[in-house]
């Protein structure tokens, strides 16, 4: 499924003046993915990344452009349509319900579960499947309240999966985690976006991640153009000191075959402070 956004932007109202409507974005927002791509949205805090990914799943309404799945506005579908197409990992919360993981995940399978009736086996199967993808088989009858956050972090885009999406999209589902975990998040995201042939889309803080996950970058900051393109159009030092306000050096590294590409800030290398 190719996933559109076209000339899109957004505007909060503001309680202290109700008329102003003030962009969001300095520029409209325009990017095309496909089957098996990933986009990785990149901008400081406040720039707008959850605004963009809201607006582009529907919770929020573009004030102006569109989305379009396959060339049909997603405006024109119901919920049902939307959710059985779009799969969302919010950012992550702890959870407070004692749901087991394998009834969390289940929840993931209610788009196809009629009105008050009870998930079926197969929707219990299909859980049990999401969870081996994601690597966590073996907690599936363990409280949610009892397992890490890197593993909820996994159920929660297990549950996603279990909905059969064709896009998955995540708001810092790497967040708050050790760099193990990190790992496998990072990996199973990859792993599963080629193997389905998801198109996923995916905000992160971590310059490194976009750099792994490959493909596409949108990165936008307050007051400034947003800017789309490959890793190695929109990574550049000079993108970077002027988004985030902080200088690196872009590094790249061969080693057995293997590339090795990423930004270090400046200051690493200075002991002055
Ligand atoms: N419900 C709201 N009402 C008014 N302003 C809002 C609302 N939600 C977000 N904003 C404002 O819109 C801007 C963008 O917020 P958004 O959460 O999209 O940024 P973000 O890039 O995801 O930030 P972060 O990296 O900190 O999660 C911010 O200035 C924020 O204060």
């Amino acid at each position: 499924m190719i996933l559109q956004v076209k000339d899109g932007n957004y505007f909060y109202k503001k309680a202290k003046n109700p008329d102003a409507q003030k962009l969001l974005y300095a520029n409209d927002i325009n990017f095309e993915l496909h089957p098996g791509q990933i986009l990785s949205i990149l901008g400081p805090n406040g720039a707008g990344k959850t605004t963009l990914l809201k607006c582009m799943m529907g919770l929020q309404d573009w004030k102006r452009g569109a989305t379009l799945l396959d060339g049909e506005p997603l405006s024109n579908m119901n919920s049902k349509e939307v959710w059985t197409k779009i799969g969302y990992v919010p950012q992550a919360s702890s959870m407070t319900f004692s749901y087991s993981i394998l009834d969390l995940v289940t929840m993931g399978r209610a788009v196809y579960i009629r009105s008050f009736a009870q998930p079926s086996k197969k929707d219990y199967a299909l859980a049990l499947e999401a969870l081996d993808s994601v690597g966590i088989k073996h907690l599936a009858e363990e409280s949610c309240t009892s397992v890490s956050g890197g593993e909820l972090q996994l159920a929660l885009i297990a549950r996603t999966l279990v909905a059969e999406p064709e896009i998955l999209v995540l708001d810092e589902p790497e967040s708050h985690l050790d760099m193990q975990k990190q790992k496998i998040i990072l990996q199973t995201i990859k792993r599963l976006v080629k193997e389905k042939g998801l198109a996923c889309v995916i905000n992160t803080h971590y310059a490194n991640h976009a750099f792994y996950l490959g493909d596409k970058v949108l990165m936008v900051a307050k007051e400034k153009p947003v800017i789309t393109g490959s890793v190695s159009e929109v990574m550049t030092e000079e993108n970077i000191l002027n988004y985030f306000q902080i200088e690196v050096k872009r590094l790249r590294h061969e080693l057995d075959g293997q590339v090795y590409e990423t930004v270090v800030p400046t200051y690493f290398g200075n002991d002055t402070y």
